[in-house]
């Protein structure tokens, strides 16, 4: 059993002689103590380190290392480990030296009573538990003190915290408290200005708060009073109430016609919510809307007075002979006119299917400027002129720089028929492609000028015009079907002249009118109008114009079966240019040629019945080009 175990007490003694270690042991030994001896001082310190004692008894005079030095050696430990130095008693001054280098007490030699060294070394173990004791008290104390001091810092922090929390929320309670204030103060003031009225009611028909304006109308005070009876005088809740949506959460809207006053309102009733969110009452805010109601009866009456001039006026110019500058009145022209005015009230899109010169573009204008568009733009194209590399720069416009030549921007036709109508003459020779973008661009898709990143939106209305079977096209593939089905919305089909030879003199009067003449009005022979009427016109109106307004200027005419009289004003030079075309010699080259080209163009087409793909042919011309040849000479 170690002495730690034991419970003894461990005393080393150092000193030289051997005598005083042995009796001195001895006697601690009987005492209850354990006892360590060395001879000498480091001897001493050797065994001070192996086994710590608990009391050291040190002699001061020893060979080697005297006991002063092991005291210095021992200086650091003395707090713990008592020494009692053993010294001789002529040489007391060894004794205060050691006293002052921290031993705790001193016993003189020789040891006459071993009581007395016993009681001293009992009460250097009982100072050192002491000392032990004290340090640890010493120890917890301040173990005490720096936890509460850290649980004050950590409380006065929150405190601070807490404190500064109820700072900001005090400002904010007080800023709200303000505001509400103001803001209730604004609101009485709105309900007491408030033209219409307000009130609230409870699940039981109770009225809780009725306005001022309210009040002076039914002229009570009659908040608490049960509202249908007071406010409306019904015994019954008022039958367009919806008391019951609004106590289940729900806001109404209502007009209504209250018989009492002979008046029309418009009511909101809507539920405030309690604290828990059930609905605790009613509110409603009630306008009269009597002088509205009449406006708008007005307006639907002007309206409709309106529509209804809008719709006389139209037909007013359609006479029995013709719609403003369209000349005809047999019956298809007359389905035709019925058509024109309906494509004119609508926005659909519009296919007008006929043969060349039948009168496509003016029936497209006249249904444009009927139209709501009328006031902006009517746009032409030609698609069967415009070549494939250009079709989709002139159709959507290019930004400048987007190729060789775009020195600027430019527009497209989108962009110049946008809120207007586009006029998409010869529909039939628009390209696949293009017509794929053009239905992305009026389905509402948008479309991209060329060299542009920004896709741009086209209000567009197109009247398309064709001479083709559309149909047919699609189902030889080539139109595509859902643009068909696109412009096909309203289609209207213009008779071809052969089929109404009964406008003949009409139009044949019309042209002679219509050309720029002096005092008196050229006269076209009967017998040249009934002629007229046996000619077929493959090139239908247009090519009867021609032939009237070169009958007159040029006293010629080019049917071959047409008798010769004399009321006839055709002289000899005129049939010479029959055969030649007559050209004044005082132009320049370019009209010349240009009014050969005309006249010459003229000729094939009357020879070959408008067909324009065989001209095309005798020319050595494409058809687009000649298409456009047509359009700049106005054949
Ligand atoms: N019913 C008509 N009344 C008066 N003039 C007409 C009539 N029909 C056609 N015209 C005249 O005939 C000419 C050709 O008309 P328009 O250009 O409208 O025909 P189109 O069918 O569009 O021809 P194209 O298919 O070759 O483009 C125009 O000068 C036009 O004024």
């Amino acid at each position: 059993m170690t002495v730690e175990q034991s419970g003894k007490r461990r005393v080393l003694i150092i000193d030289d002689e051997d005598i005083i270690r042995d009796s001195v042991s001895t006697y601690l030994e009987d005492s209850g103590f354990t006892v360590d001896q060395a001879g000498d001082g480091e001897e001493g310190l050797a065994r001070f380190d192996a086994h710590p004692p608990d009391v050291v008894l040190l002699d001061l005079r020893m060979p080697r290392m005297d006991g002063l030095e092991v005291l210095e050696a021992i200086a650091g430990q003395l707090d713990r480990v008592p020494v009692i130095v053993v010294t001789g008693a002529g040489v007391l001054q060894d004794a205060v030296a050691a006293l002052r280098l921290g031993a705790f007490d001193y016993v003189t030699k020789p040891i006459v009573d071993m009581a007395v060294l016993e009681h001293a070394v009992n009460r250097a173990l009982e100072h050192t538990r002491l000392l032990e004791e004290n340090r640890r008290h010493q120890a917890h104390l301040e173990d005490e003190i720096r936890s509460r001091t850290q649980d004050l810092h950590a409380r006065t922090e929150e405190l601070l915290a807490a404190n500064a929390e109820l700072k900001k929320e005090m400002a904010i309670r007080e800023k709200t408290a303000a505001a509400l204030k103001q803001s209730e103060a604004r609101l009485t003031e709105i309900v007491s200005i408030f033209e219409g009225f307000i009130y609230t009611c409870d699940a039981g028909f109770r009225l809780d708060f009725v306005n001022r304006k309210l009040a002076d109308h039914v002229g009570a005070d009659v908040a608490g009073r049960i509202c249908h009876l007071a406010l409306y005088g019904l015994a019954e809740p008022c039958p367009w109430c919806r008391h019951s949506d609004v106590f289940v959460g729900q806001t109404a809207h209502t007009e209504f016609y209250n018989e009492k006053d002979g008046r029309w309102y418009d009511a909101v009733q809507a539920p405030v919510f309690g604290g828990e969110g059930q609905v605790r009452n009613l509110q409603a805010v009630v306008l009269d809307i009597t002088d509205r109601k009449a406006t708008e009866d007005w307006l639907r009456q002007r309206e409709a007075q309106l529509a209804e001039k809008a719709r006389r006026l139209k037909s007013n110019m359609r006479t029995a002979s013709r719609f403003g500058n369209i000349i005809g009145k047999s019956r298809p022209m007359q389905t035709v006119y019925e058509n024109i005015l309906k494509a004119a009230e609508s926005n659909a899109h519009v296919i007008i299917y006929g043969e060349s010169g039948t009168g496509k573009e003016m029936v497209a204008k006249t249904i444009h400027d009927l139209s709501d568009r009328g006031s902006r733009d009517f746009v032409t194209v030609h698609c069967g002129a415009i070549p494939d590399n250009l079709i989709e720069s002139e159709f959507f416009g290019y930004r400048k720089g987007a190729f060789t030549g775009a020195d600027q921007d430019k527009s497209g036709y989108l962009e110049a028929a946008d809120g207007g109508t586009l006029f998409m003459d010869e529909v039939g020779e628009l390209n696949l492609s293009m017509q794929v973008k053009l239905l992305r661009a009026i389905e509402g898709g948008g479309y991209t000028p060329i060299g542009s990143s920004s896709v741009r939106q086209a209000d567009i209305r197109i009247v398309a015009a064709t001479h083709r079977n559309l149909r047919s096209s699609v189902a030889s593939g080539r139109f595509r079907r859902d643009f068909y089905y696109r412009i096909h919305v309203l289609p209207i089909h213009l008779p071809p002249l052969r089929s109404r030879k009964a406008d003949i003199p009409l139009l044949v009067n019309h042209f002679v009118s219509d050309f720029p003449h002096g005092d008196r009005l050229p006269v076209i022979p009967q017998r040249i109008i009934a002629a007229m009427q046996r000619y077929d016109w493959p090139g239908n109106v247009r090519e009867l114009q021609n032939t009237v307004h070169r009958y007159i200027t040029l006293g010629e005419i080019d049917f071959l079966d047409l008798p010769q009289t004399s009321d006839d004003n055709i002289d000899e030079a005129a049939t010479e240019s029959a055969r030649l075309p007559s050209i004044p010699c005082n132009q320049p080259l370019s009209d010349a040629i240009s009014a050969f080209e005309k006249d010459y163009i003229a000729r094939l087409l009357k020879e070959n019945q408008w067909h324009r793909s065989r001209v095309a042919e005798l020319l050595g011309i494409d058809r687009r080009t000649l298409f456009r040849k047509i359009k700049t000479h106005g054949l």
